[in-house]
């Protein structure tokens, strides 16, 4: 077999085959090889018209195939299925030949594989891919880490197949290692933020605003022409207009209210609490997940006294669907926020050097999350790479400033309803978390000191102290 593919990709599942298609397209040649020879060979059967393929049924005829250095796509389930995809290949391999892997890997093993094939001069570079079946194929956004030499390679391939806004690829490189990974990691844990949100909105206009699914498409429809104009809320209209043709309902009432996950939120939050990254709002909404599948807690709990549950008027529902727009509103800002402050945290933890005005312009195209507001926060991060908070841009803080009100009364009415609303309530404490003068932690730090001598700081001079709490006088110490 001539080495004559420019990629190989292994696994030619879901996304693999549409990402091979999409090299294709673009005029690569791909060498494609499956675990099971038949979905190799349906490919070519189905898709071969498209590009030129090399359809490889060993790993040795795989290998064969591709040109120097090797580019080898990995697109296989995370965990023990990549690593040994791995085992099989990286033998036959050489130094200087890659191996890419655009699976939802965790970022950890990412680096813990990057730093072991990098002993065999093999560049691991591991890569986010976000945007389903439909991106793999039309156009991704990718998040490639691993090392500058590996993307002066790749990175043209990845942009050619990535998709495009305003002219500009959904590809960038990332940083060193995991980082790739990272923040494909994060985008999912913003995901789940903000289609938890959404959910609570939903569930908002239709208990207490009392309009139906088909109605609620339409509102959704509407604020998608404006700042929350989104992939996530357009597919929720969608979603909300079905009907069901078994009962001739709406789709969503005849649909198990259990979600499902794959792992990659609970995993940022995970790394969250490792990073001491006060991500809120996002896991809030992995944990709102966590709930909805708790069978037997919820059957306990069901029937428990809650709040008032009066339907609006028609008059005062219109004006408490803008409030609900506008809690929506602040809360995502904060969601996104979140994920910003988690990545810039990870950078100085892991020493990768991320330009976070290129992840937002990577994430306005391709993703799942993509959303006109993205293009806002590339541009405050443009011009101030080191900016904080997005609230500390003038935009997004008047923004936040005007949906004050309405967004507190809408958590608020919650609460006196009853009504779950755990994403906004978390994005909106943390926002207030953050402005406040002076928090409770201070009591904390005290009750720390009483049971455990942990020692406190003093707000009038440096150093930390201890109280002798079981002395009669107290006395307080140098620490
Ligand atoms: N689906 C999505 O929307 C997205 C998925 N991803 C990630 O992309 C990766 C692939 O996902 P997807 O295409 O959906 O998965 P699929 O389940 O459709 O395909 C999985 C592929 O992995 C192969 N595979 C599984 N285990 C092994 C193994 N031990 N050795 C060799 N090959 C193996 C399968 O081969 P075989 O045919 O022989 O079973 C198959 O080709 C995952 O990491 C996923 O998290 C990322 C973004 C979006
Ligand atoms: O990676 C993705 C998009 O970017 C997948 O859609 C994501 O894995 C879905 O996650 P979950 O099943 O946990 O909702």
């Amino acid at each position: 077999m001539s080495a004559s593919a420019s990629i190989g990709v292994t696994g030619l599942g879901v996304m693999g085959r549409n990402l091979a298609r999409n090299f294709a397209r673009h005029g690569y040649t791909v060498a494609v090889h499956n675990r099971s020879a038949g979905r190799t060979r349906a490919l070519v059967q189905e898709f071969g018209h498209e590009g030129e393929f090399v359809a490889a049924e060993t790993a040795a005829e795989f290998v064969a195939a591709l040109e120097r250095p090797r580019r080898l796509m990995l697109m296989v389930q995370a965990g023990e299925a990549t690593d040994a995809v791995i085992e099989e290949f990286a033998p036959l391999l050489e130094p200087g030949d890659m191996i890419i892997d655009g699976g939802n890997a965790h970022f950890a093993d990412t680096r813990r594989r990057e730093a072991a094939l990098r002993e065999q001069g093999i560049h691991f570079v591991g890569v986010g891919v976000s945007g389903g079946e439909e991106g793999a194929l039309h156009g991704p956004s990718v998040m490639p880490g691993g090392s500058v030499e590996s993307y002066a390679v790749l990175g043209p391939m990845f942009e050619a197949i990535s998709a495009k806004v305003d002219g500009e690829p959904c590809a960038t490189h990332i940083g060193a290692d995991g980082a790739g990974h990272f923040v494909k990691m994060v985008h999912n844990g913003i995901e789940y933020a903000d289609m938890q949100l959404i959910a609570e909105a939903y569930d908002l206009l239709r208990q207490v605003g009392g309009y139906g699914p088909a109605e609620i498409a339409d509102i959704f429809r509407e604020w998608n022409q404006g700042r929350l104009g989104s992939y996530l809320i357009e597919i929720t209209a969608e979603v909300l207009g079905h009907t069901d043709a078994v009962t001739g309902g709406p789709f969503v009432d005849v649909v198990v209210d259990r979600a499902g996950q794959k792992g990659t939120g609970r995993w940022t939050v995970q790394t969250a609490l490792d990073l001491a990254a006060p991500v809120t709002a996002i896991s809030q909404a992995t944990f709102a997940r966590a709930a909805s599948g708790q069978t037997a807690l919820r059957a306990a709990y069901r029937g428990l006294p809650g709040g008032t549950t009066p339907v609006l008027s028609r008059t005062e529902a219109a004006r408490f669907a803008s409030q609900v727009e506008n809690a929506l509103y602040a809360s995502k800002v904060i969601a996104y926020d979140q994920g910003w402050s988690m990545i810039q945290d990870a950078a100085k933890e892991y020493g990768w050097d991320i330009d976070l005005a290129a992840v937002a312009r990577i994430w306005r195209g391709g993703c799942i999350i993509r959303a006109s507001f993205l293009d806002r926060i590339r541009a405050a991060y443009a011009q101030d790479p080191a900016l904080v908070s997005l609230l500390t841009e003038k935009d997004f803080a008047q923004e936040i400033t005007d949906a004050q009100v309405p967004w507190r009364e809408i958590v608020a009415m919650a609460a006196r309803r009853g009504i779950p609303v755990p994403a906004f309530s978390a994005a909106l404490s943390y926002y207030d978390t953050l402005r406040a003068e002076r928090l409770p932690a201070a009591l904390l730090q005290g009750q720390r000191d009483f049971f455990g001598a942990h020692t406190y700081g003093r707000v009038d001079k440096p150093g930390m102290f201890h109280t002798h709490w079981a002395d009669a006088d107290r006395p307080e110490t140098d620490a």
